[in-house]
């Protein structure tokens, strides 16, 4: 039986067959095919199912090939148009003369549904694919609740809670929305402007979703952004591995959500993206999320071959790294993924089942080791990256070897990270549950040189902004070589557990250097860092007596060298937090740096991306301050 038919019969098994895709593969003893290589075939296939079924359908193949039956034809299809190697068949099987015959029919369908889509390339519509826009994130996760990002640069939490949400009943924990078929609705208490709603229900559709003012965004993915916290003072950010874009737009949401100024705020986020194809996506993403104005993208541009002394850099205060690794920590990896299926003259044959998320066209491997039958480890079998790369893994050895590789990139982003010289804040994350590419690189980076030389520290728990301070999944002591302080610096959080979320990891570093001082200081913030508004929605200044920051500095002071922390604790900490406002000096005010933003605004840097520059509505706080500014 060929790789395709065993394929075809798993995915169309009963769906009371019992078990995830995965296990009923690993778990069946008289496979001809690999494994792996069924697995890989299967996910992908589904992954483009919605889009295959549209090209089969409409090149009309299944009424002329009887040999194909619905599943075997998107399978074939998938092989034929997007595998490197084309179908895996001798060229005179049966099958694989069947599809071919219809080679270019399929491929002009193709052409046709890349272009209803209004994607411009073929590399950016798998990028499309793979980041899950084409099905919405619409696939179903059984008892795992939907995370949603309220989209504060479009709209507020107040105001979605009124429209899209109405007439959700309100639970006090997120256990209470993890069933099906109810109608709940979860505030998060971790992270703002974060719900959790019940599983059964797809907003994929809503008009909600589709102009970007809610984000289909895990809880433990908003982690970054929320401790990186990037304030009015912070300067230009960088998030160096951006696509498909959730941090990014996050980060910018927060930027905003401090800004006393939004219409004026002169950060830049700048984003990068290795990947062109991917860089496509990310801008998609940007400019639906209204974040285009405050971003911009580096599309193609490898972050490591960045100079951190360029001149462009040298606002950069806070850099957000997520870069790719072995997505061990992504859910739903093991589910049954949802399968559109073609119709033929017969009534429609189109199932579905719940969706597997993140993974790119498959290269259906010939090369693979040969696995001796029931010698299988199911966890160790096929390994599909947070960038879609499916890796057939068949031992200890090669996933080793896979996670040494990936961390080594790892700790190279995060030194690089370290040179940009007015940095004073990087986060770090990972939806990695392997040590290997989380505390171990963490502690790698810390040791290294040159950290200690620029002066670059943990961020500790009790530093970190309070949901995250909060948040009670820890690193691992035992994999810190006992360092407690470290441990629980380092933010986890698990993929099976009550919290709900994928599994993931988190950690801040900072170094010790006088803010500098930026208009925005002059307004009154609250402990978290949020600007005290009046009534009118007006922030509120600090009084004379109560303005205690440093004088300007344009050169950031670096505070002598640290190294790890103990046990003992510190006393002392000026990155970012709850406590950011706390780093005083009492000397007096000095004139504007030449490079605060307003003063770059007003010089006409022209250093935000070409895209369209359409003015996003602002939060609640920002249309307060609108109307409030209109009204006066
Ligand atoms: C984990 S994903 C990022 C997810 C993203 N932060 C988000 O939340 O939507 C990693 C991304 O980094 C990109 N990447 C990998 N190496 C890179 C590099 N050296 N420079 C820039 N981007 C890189 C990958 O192509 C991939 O799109």
């Amino acid at each position: 039986m060929s790789l395709y038919w065993e394929t075809a019969d798993l995915l169309t098994e009963p769906a009371n067959s019992g078990g995830s895709l995965k296990s009923r593969i690993f778990s069946k003893k008289d496979l001809k095919s690999q494994p792996a290589q069924i697995y890989a075939l299967a996910i992908e296939t589904c992954k483009w199912s919605s889009v295959l079924k549209e090209v089969v359908e409409n090149a009309d193949i299944l009424r002329v090939e009887r040999k194909l039956t619905p599943v075997l034809s998107i399978l074939l299809a998938h092989d034929l148009i997007l595998a490197k190697k084309g179908v895996a068949l001798p060229a005179t099987h049966g099958l694989r003369v069947a599809i071919e015959r219809h080679k270019n029919r399929l491929q002009a369908e193709f052409t046709r549904a890349r272009i209803r889509r209004r994607v411009g390339s073929a590399e950016a519509f798998k990028a499309f694919v793979e980041s899950g826009l084409e099905n919405g994130g619409g696939g179903s996760e059984m008892l795992r609740p939907r995370w949603i990002r309220i989209n504060t640069l479009k709209t507020t939490l107040e105001d979605q809670l009124e429209t899209t949400f109405s007439g959700y009943e309100r639970s006090t924990t997120v256990g209470g929305v993890r069933n099906r078929g109810s109608k709940r609705l979860f505030i998060d208490c971790h992270v703002p402007n974060l719900i959790a709603i019940s599983p059964n229900i797809d907003l994929s559709k809503s008009d909600a979703y589709k102009s970007g003012e809610i984000i289909f965004q895990d809880k433990a993915s908003c982690f970054p952004a929320h401790l990186l916290d990037p304030l009015a003072e912070d300067g230009d950010i960088i998030d160096a591995c951006a696509a498909p874009g959730n941090k990014t737009t996050h980060i910018a949401a927060i930027l905003l959500s401090h800004n006393s100024e939004p219409d004026e705020c002169s950060q830049v986020v700048h984003a990068f993206e290795k990947s062109k194809g991917r860089a496509e996506t990310l801008e998609k993403m940007v400019n639906l999320a209204g974040s285009n104005t405050w971003t911009k993208l580096h599309p193609g541009q490898d972050f490591l071959k960045t100079d951190p002394e360029s001149a462009a850099f040298k606002n950069v205060i806070a850099l957000l790294l997520d870069p790719s690794c072995s997505g061990s920590g992504i859910i739903g990896r093991d589910d049954m993924p949802e399968l559109h299926l073609p119709a033929t003259k017969q009534p429609s044959s189109s199932i579905s089942k719940p969706q597997k998320k993140g993974s790119k066209v498959p290269e259906p491997t010939s090369g693979t080791r040969k696995r001796k039958k029931g010698d299988h480890d199911d966890a160790l079998d096929v390994m599909v990256d947070d960038d879609g790369e499916v890796t057939a893994v068949n031992s200890d050895d090669e996933l080793k070897a896979r996670i040494e590789a990936l961390s080594k990139f790892q700790l190279e982003l995060l030194l690089h990270a370290f040179k940009f010289p007015a940095a004073r804040k990087i986060t770090y994350s990972t939806c990695s549950i392997h040590a290997g590419e989380n505390e171990l690189v963490v502690q790698k980076a810390l040791e290294h040189p040159f950290a200690k030389e620029r002066g670059w520290r943990i961020l500790m728990r009790e530093e970190q902004i309070r949901g995250m301070q909060q948040w009670p999944v820890r690193g691992s002591s035992e994999t810190c070589d006992g360092n407690e302080v470290l441990a629980e610096a380092c933010i986890r959080a698990n993929k099976d557990d009550e919290h709900c979320t994928m599994g993931f990891f988190l950690a801040g570093f900072i170094r010790d250097v006088k803010p500098r001082k930026d208009v925005d200081a002059e307004f009154l913030r609250d402990e978290r860092g949020h600007l005290v508004r009046d009534m009118m929605g007006f922030p509120v200044r600090v009084s004379p007596q109560e303005e205690n920051f440093g004088p300007i500095n344009e050169d950031v002071d670096i505070a002598p060298v640290r190294s790890v922390p103990t046990d003992e604790g510190e006393d002392e900490w000026a990155g970012f937090g709850d406590d950011d406002m706390a780093i005083v000096e009492q000397d007096k005010p000095a004139p504007l740096p030449q490079d605060t933003p307003k003063q770059d605004k007003k010089s006409g840097r022209g250093s935000r991306h070409d895209t369209s520059k359409k003015r996003p509505q602002f939060g609640i706080t920002d249309k307060m301050h609108k109307k409030s500014k209109k009204s006066s």
